[in-house]
């Protein structure tokens, strides 16, 4: 973004990146916190209630500028209804051939996971020969597995029983895997994956340390069940590590979920001392003199995202021994990434001719490729009821809508409602009590438009969502990399829609280019998606 020739008038537009007044005095990085999230620490409801404002009528379309398209919606009228996977991103081997434990292949069996993706395909055997590891695939294509069933076959009570490590003698000592993640609900994401694997009899092998949630109890826990793995978000793993209740210089496996996240300013603090004190990185010199790291465990390093920009490159080079860049269909060490310059995709960074292949060819590895994207300029005044035709248009069932603004995302979830569409809000300033409620909500079906902010653009796991709206842009592609993959899981359709200003057209043609897929301009008119025969001509030439 700071590369976008900023527009004064536009709010999201200044120093580089800025959203709309409340985290405008924010200068560093887009983070969850830096966009008034809490999710390491408790949060107070601050639900007030705002004046909706006055109904828009909406926008005329000159019909001769346009072409009706078929609607991408799924029906499901009234009723939640699965969505069917068609084309998933599936391997041809099975997952007794990656050499997984009988125990392990029994609970994958009975939950029903019976063939891997491609990149637990690519994954799995690296992690089970000891390399340090960067897992790269697009949103959905099972990377939390693509970790956790290495890490459960040589960890916990699933394990292979020939492989070594604490507990063999029957004794349980110090924790074996630390996972971090950068908000308490893909903690608790990954902890719910874990548990369904390991079942009710063995489910204390593995602990929360999320924040927001009660600390002595989650010590307690510590204290009492002697879990094999820990989960939890960066600042509340480091507080209870300096606080000395997590022993964690035995432990074999350290991943760091969305990892480009975790580097992000906010978390700095945290992420040093987890890193410096979790094993021992491998390759590390025992014998150096002064070290500590003699006493410790070697460690194994997964770092994992969708999006790998340069940070994550130089991170796992100075966190891992000799770590491999894993893909869908690729595994290269990551030494033979360029030393220099922008990574794949990238706002601020992206677009050097140099790398300009590089980047094409890894920015498709992170949008699921059966994502549809669409544009649709309107007025900020008429966001709202674009979204309430969009979402009619293409008869989507459960759509998650993006905004920048707490106090502007009550008001549309205020307006959706007043219009009969049944929304709920999710962000940071509210109690934790009421972020899973309304998650559990928008999962059963009883909320059919989710109006979140960033909080929800990553991990966030709901096969059924349909479609993406962007009510407010992105700050650039990686972001819209990660709010596009809520939709079209693990090989589901999913459709991505930005509502936006004509003066931001530019942002979304920018995106356009460093995602290498095709943004066609649209409108909703008597109930369908039209695009603009112009429009048309001009994607046959990105095509
Ligand atoms: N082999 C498999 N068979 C069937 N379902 C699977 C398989 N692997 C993963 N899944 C399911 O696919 C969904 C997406 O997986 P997951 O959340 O791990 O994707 P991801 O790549 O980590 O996405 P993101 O980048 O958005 O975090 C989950 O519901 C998961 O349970």
């Amino acid at each position: 973004l700071h590369k976008f020739s900023c527009v004064s008038r536009m709010p999201w537009c200044h120093n580089g990146v800025r959203f709309l007044s409340q985290v405008g005095q924010h200068h560093g990085p887009l983070t969850l916190a830096s966009l008034g999230y809490k999710s390491e620490f408790e949060s107070t409801n601050k639900n007030k209630s705002n004046k909706p404002k006055k109904h828009s009528p909406p926008i005329e379309i000159p019909k001769a500028k346009v072409k009706a398209v078929r609607s991408d919606g799924i029906k499901a009228a009234g009723v939640k209804k699965s969505l069917e996977i068609e084309s998933a991103p599936f391997a041809a081997n099975s997952f007794l051939e990656l050499g997984l434990p009988p125990l392990l292949l029994e609970r994958l069996e009975r939950e029903g996971f019976n063939v891997p993706t491609e990149v637990q395909s690519a994954a799995i055997p690296s992690i089970l020969k000891n390399h340090d590891v960067v897992i790269q695939s697009y949103t959905g294509s099972g990377k939390t597995l693509a970790y956790l069933l290495p890490i459960l076959s040589k960890v916990g009570p699933l394990k292979d029983k020939s492989s070594n490590g604490n507990g063999e003698s029957g004794k349980k000592t110090d924790i074996e895997a630390v996972i971090v993640a950068p908000s308490r609900e893909l903690g608790m994401q990954i902890v719910r994956e874990i548990k369904k694997l390991l079942g009710p009899s063995d489910k204390k092998a593995v602990q929360q340390l999320v924040g927001g949630a009660n600390r002595s109890r989650q010590e307690e826990a510590l204290r009492k069940n002697k879990p094999a793995i820990v989960v939890g978000t960066p600042g509340r793993i480091a507080e209870i590590s300096a606080a000395g209740k997590l022993h964690t210089h035995g432990c074999r496996f350290l991943v760091l979920d969305e990892i480009d996240e975790l580097l992000s300013f906010n978390f700095r603090e945290a992420m040093h001392r987890i890193v410096e004190h979790v094993g021992r990185r491998s390759g590390a010199n025992p014998r150096e003199p002064k070290s500590a790291l003699a006493t410790r465990a070697e460690r194994q390093t997964i770092m994992v995202s969708a999006t790998v920009p340069f940070s994550v490159i130089r991170a796992a080079r100075s966190w891992g021994h000799d770590p491999l860049l894993v893909q869908a269909k690729n595994v290269i060490p990551l030494e033979s990434m360029p030393a220099t310059g922008p990574g794949n995709l990238s706002g601020p960074m992206s677009g050097s001719s140099s790398n300009s292949n590089l980047q094409a060819k890894q920015a498709d590895q992170s949008l699921p490729p059966a994502l549809k994207h669409y544009y649709c300029v309107t007025k900020l005044q008429h966001k709202v009821d674009t979204l309430r035709r969009c979402v009619h248009a293409l008869d989507a069932q459960t759509v998650i809508a993006f905004m920048n603004n707490t106090r502007q995302l009550k008001d549309a979830v205020f307006k959706l409602e007043a219009r009969g569409m049944k929304a709920a809000e999710l962000h940071g300033d509210l109690g934790k009590l009421a972020r899973s409620t309304t998650l559990k909500k928008f999962k059963n079906g009883e909320v059919r438009v989710l109006v979140t902010n960033e909080l929800s653009a990553r991990g966030l796991d709901v096969a059924e969502c349909d479609l993406v709206v962007n009510l407010d842009l992105p700050t650039d592609s990686i972001h819209y990399a990660h709010r596009a993959g809520r939709t079209g899981r693990l090989g589901r359709r999913g459709t991505v829609v930005s509502i936006c200003e004509e003066p931001e057209v530019f942002v979304v043609k920018k995106m356009q280019k460093q995602l290498a897929v095709p943004i066609q301009a649209c409108e909703f008119t008597e109930g369908r998606l039209v695009i603009g025969k112009e429009e048309e001509k001009t994607l046959e030439a990105v095509r």
